[in-house]
């Protein structure tokens, strides 16, 4: 179906792309739009994932863990996504975490993180190995960010609720990556998501882009020297890209725009539709009418590495933050010595590392926390990875903990293919009629994690939580 698109819009685009590349950009929104999927590499690699699902996946040129999809294969339904082994997310917009290219072991902020496509895209290229910042402003959006992150397994992540202006003090100079995917006019994702359509005022290009502006300041801000940056925007305007940037280079003259890894794909930014300054052809457009993804514009940002050294106050209270690391006392001990015994009973594996208590919750701390900064008074969404409740004197797995350890990591298991009608019924949240062990015992599909279940007699009770489940 051909997408209705605002005159006003139209008529910039062929003010901007000139008549013949402005009517194979027309052209484009006669065509449907692209799905695609992002493999969780924690979980599975992308060519077993792509045999075992049976679609038809063509791979993303540009991510070695995408792939593009008809609609019609509807990956979202199938319970391999519940098991979260892939995120739904078009092509272009999986540009960004490999043009970001963090390393496991690294501090990576992703400053506007909800839903968090990109987030949990980050989390898997680091090997959930260093520490994800994971941030979002709008407390609505948070949540599902949460569920993604949880969907993913992912453990090493704190995410927060916040403005960026409210993190910049906090986190002056202390990471190593961090993903700006700003807030924009949408423009790029007119055919993926029509309400954008509706949404779009060419008055509001400008507000968009001083808000663009403001959390990039911030962003660079909390950027070691020698850090990199990485803005994004889906949109086409040149307010909203070349022109931020042109603006943040100004008013930033230790940052360079990066040249990108060779990438045939995609089209340089535009130095005529900004200043005319030529580094801006090293930022990259994504075009819908030349690649099979929707619009996107991706800049890469460098601090230099001579741009200040971090304040060597910052520094020395890392440092003993790091010699007074705590032993677990009271509550949290005594948590810890349950989790332990329920450990010993149902998992194969230890789960090591440090613990706190939030509320009745048991969370395993990201590895690195201990060299965050004092984070009182932030709104703290999640930090680390919850394991389960204290109740009275025994521990109750949280949903997180089975989606967080690969199926063999189990005692007790109860594994169906993918196709047994027994593996919607349980995200349904019905009980199975099935013989086992008593106890607590994951439910895994293929011998991938979906969540808990308690064999009691010849019935599996259902612990599948009641805001995951799958509509009858
Ligand atoms: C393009 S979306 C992010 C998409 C996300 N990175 C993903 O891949 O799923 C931009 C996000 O910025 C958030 N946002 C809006 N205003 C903001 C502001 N002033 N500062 C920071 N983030 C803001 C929005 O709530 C939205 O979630």
């Amino acid at each position: 179906m051909e997408t209705k698109l605002p005159p006003a819009f139209l008529q910039r685009m062929r003010a901007l792309l000139g008549p013949a590349e402005f009517e194979a950009f027309v052209a484009s929104y006669r065509k449907p739009r692209t799905h695609g999927l992002c493999v969780n590499t924690l979980k599975i690699a992308p060519d077993e994932l792509a045999r075992r699902l049976g679609l038809s996946l063509a791979p993303v040129p540009w991510c070695p863990e995408g792939f593009s999809c008809d609609e019609a294969a509807q990956p979202g339904k199938h319970p391999y996504h519940a098991a979260g082994l892939y995120y739904l997310q078009e092509p272009s917009a999986m540009a960004a975490a490999v043009l970001l290219d963090p390393q496991p072991g690294e501090r990576v902020l992703d400053l506007c993180a909800a839903p968090g496509g990109k987030t949990t895209h980050l989390a898997q290229r680091m090997g959930d190995q260093g520490l994800l910042v994971a941030n979002e402003i709008h407390p609505a959006r948070v949540k599902a960010l949460v569920v993604n992150l949880e969907r993913f397994g992912v453990k090493n992540t704190l995410v927060l609720n916040e403005s960026p202006d409210r993190l910049e003090a906090r986190f002056a100079a202390f990471f190593d990556r961090i993903l700006v995917d700003a807030p924009c006019s949408g423009e790029g994702m007119f055919r993926k998501d029509p309400d954008t359509i509706k949404e779009w005022d060419e008055k509001q290009l400008e507000p968009h882009a001083r808000r663009q502006l403001a959390i990039l300041r911030s962003a660079a801000a909390m950027l070691r020297p020698g850090g990199r940056l990485v803005y994004s925007t889906c949109t086409f305007a040149p307010e909203e890209n070349e022109r931020v940037i042109a603006q943040f280079l100004d008013e930033h003259p230790a940052f360079d725009l990066v040249a990108p890894p060779p990438a045939p794909h995609f089209a340089p930014g535009r130095p005529e539709w900004a200043d005319g300054r030529p580094a801006l052809a090293r930022a990259m457009r994504l075009w819908p009418h030349r690649v099979r993804g929707e619009g996107h514009f991706l800049a890469l940002l460098e601090k230099r590495p001579d741009a200040g050294e971090p304040e060597p106050e910052a520094e020395a209270a890392a440092d003993s933050r790091r010699r007074m690391r705590p032993r677990p006392t009271g509550a949290v001990a005594d948590a810890v010595a349950l989790y332990r015994r329920f450990e010993g009973e149902a998992l194969t594996r230890t789960v090591d590392g440090d613990f706190a208590l939030v509320g009745a919750f048991l969370y395993r701390l990201p590895d690195d926390h201990d060299t965050l900064p004092d984070l009182g008074g932030l709104r703290i969404v999640r930090f680390g990875w919850p394991l389960g409740a204290v109740k009275k004197d025994r521990f109750e797995p949280g949903h997180v903990l089975a989606l967080g350890l690969p199926g063999d990591a189990f005692r007790r298991r109860a594994d169906f293919a993918a196709d047994d009608p027994a593996v919607r019924a349980y995200l349904r949240g019905e009980p199975l009629t099935r013989a086992g062990e008593a106890g607590w015992t994951v439910v895994t599909v293929d011998g991938f994690p979906l969540g808990w279940g308690k064999q009691v007699g010849g019935q599996l009770k259902n612990h599948y939580p009641k805001g995951w489940r799958w509509p009858d």
